[in-house]
């Protein structure tokens, strides 16, 4: 038995929710290009939980269902309050929210296709008033409750401000959303489908699958990478700041992939954002910032800017605080971990795979006493 490090190239499962072939992203067949050109994240949450395109009136269903399931128990409000605010990180809570959540779910442990698809619905909904209700508490403001009458994107933001937002930020929001919904086996998404092909519970899942996007080397690279630009601060200091990275063998956030080789395709719409937002916020430093940081990664070594990289000058420009950066991404990729929980639990098996043991062999016991 020999193991392969990060299980780099395993394939693992086989699924039907979303494909990386030839560095081209499609979520059911659906190249993710036109997705993020003419989708709503409404539409996208369908397509990966059903495979296909809703028509009006499916759309119109799962948009009241969303709607309706969005507000979130007081209990979980309670909660943050009661929280060292300053000291949490909004993953964190997000994570806790979540396991929360499950304890006022009576159909927590019901484990039926339909039980679990009202709760797909539910964790869906209730994801965004969860992060944007905390961000306002630690802030000492009261939660927003969220209008039936928003999409997805537009309610993120009210919720979020208490001010119904412009189409321009609604339109690139909807669009960041679309384009996180789901990839493949990623670390989050694998994590939820091995801790559901146990047959535990869906807020379980979703709650493992929260921890694993929290690190840097996942979802919390967005973050990570809008805190390398606030120390780069002006485009002049980006060629010692990264040449001083790159000579220590340091990583920088935002580029390289396990999978792709030429490029994240998702990379170029949130560039595309990012150029647009930077210049009406007054601010492009943080796009010529950007662009200076990936020529001088990519001139050096094939390492091309992933998802995380442009997203976080476009989450900035729209005014949003760098720790909800991440949360942002789990509130968009649960559409992916629920359709992979929902398509592991329709043909499971138990995931265990095996290690390859490399530690000292046929030891005698030595009693306490005896021991150095
Ligand atoms: C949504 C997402 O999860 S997208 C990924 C978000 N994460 C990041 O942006 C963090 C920065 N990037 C990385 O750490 C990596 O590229 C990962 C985690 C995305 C992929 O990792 P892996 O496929 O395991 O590649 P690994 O970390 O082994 O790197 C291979 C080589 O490239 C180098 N490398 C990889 N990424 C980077 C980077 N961002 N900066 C500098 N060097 C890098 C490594 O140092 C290593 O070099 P070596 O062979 O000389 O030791
Ligand atoms: O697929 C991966 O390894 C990471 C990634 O880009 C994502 O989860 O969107």
């Amino acid at each position: 038995m020999t193991a392969t490090k990060g299980l780099e190239g395993i394939v693992a499962t086989t699924s039907s929710v979303s494909s990386i072939i030839d560095d081209t992203l499609t979520y059911a067949g659906y190249n993710i290009d036109d997705l993020a050109e003419n989708a709503s994240f409404e539409e996208v949450v369908y397509l990966l939980w059903h495979r296909k395109l809703p028509n009006a009136e499916q759309l119109n269903e799962i948009k009241k269902q969303l709607a309706e399931n969005a507000k979130i128990p007081q209990q979980v409000i309670e909660h943050f309050k009661s929280y060292p605010i300053n000291k949490v990180h909004p993953m964190a809570a997000l994570r806790t929210a979540v396991s929360l959540l499950g304890l006022f779910d009576e159909e927590a442990d019901v484990m039926d296709t339909e039980a679990n698809y009202r709760k797909a619905i539910r964790l869906q909904a209730q994801l965004p008033i969860v992060v944007t209700s905390f961000a306002r508490i630690r802030k000492g403001l009261e939660p927003v409750e969220p209008r039936t009458d928003l999409s997805m994107a537009a309610n993120f933001l009210y919720t979020l401000s208490g001010n119904e937002p412009d189409e321009i930020a609604v339109e690139a929001f909807n669009k960041a959303l679309v384009l996180h919904a789901d990839h493949e086996l990623n670390a989050s998404t694998f994590t939820a489908r091995v801790c559901v092909a146990t047959l535990s519970d869906v807020y379980s899942g979703v709650t493992a699958a929260i921890g694993a996007l929290k690190g840097p080397l996942h979802g919390g690279a967005n973050e990570a990478v809008m805190k390398m630009l606030s120390e780069i601060g002006e485009v002049e200091n980006a060629e010692s700041y990264i040449n001083e990275k790159l000579a220590n063998k340091e990583k920088i956030m935002g580029f390289g992939h396990r999978v792709y080789r030429q490029g994240d395709p998702r990379a170029k719409h949130l560039k595309k954002m990012s150029e647009k937002l930077t210049k009406i916020t007054g601010e492009p430093k943080w796009y010529e910032m950007s662009t200076k940081v990936e020529e001088l990664v990519t001139s050096q070594k094939p390492l091309p800017p992933n998802v995380d990289f442009y997203s976080a000058s476009v989450y900035h420009s729209l005014g949003i605080d760098h720790d909800l950066f991440t949360p942002i991404f789990a509130v968009s990729r649960v559409s992916g971990w629920l359709a992979h929980i929902l398509e592991q639990y329709e043909n499971n098996r138990l995931i265990r795979p095996r290690a390859e043991y490399v530690g000292p062999e046929k030891q005698a016991y030595i009693p306490l006493d005896q021991r150095g």
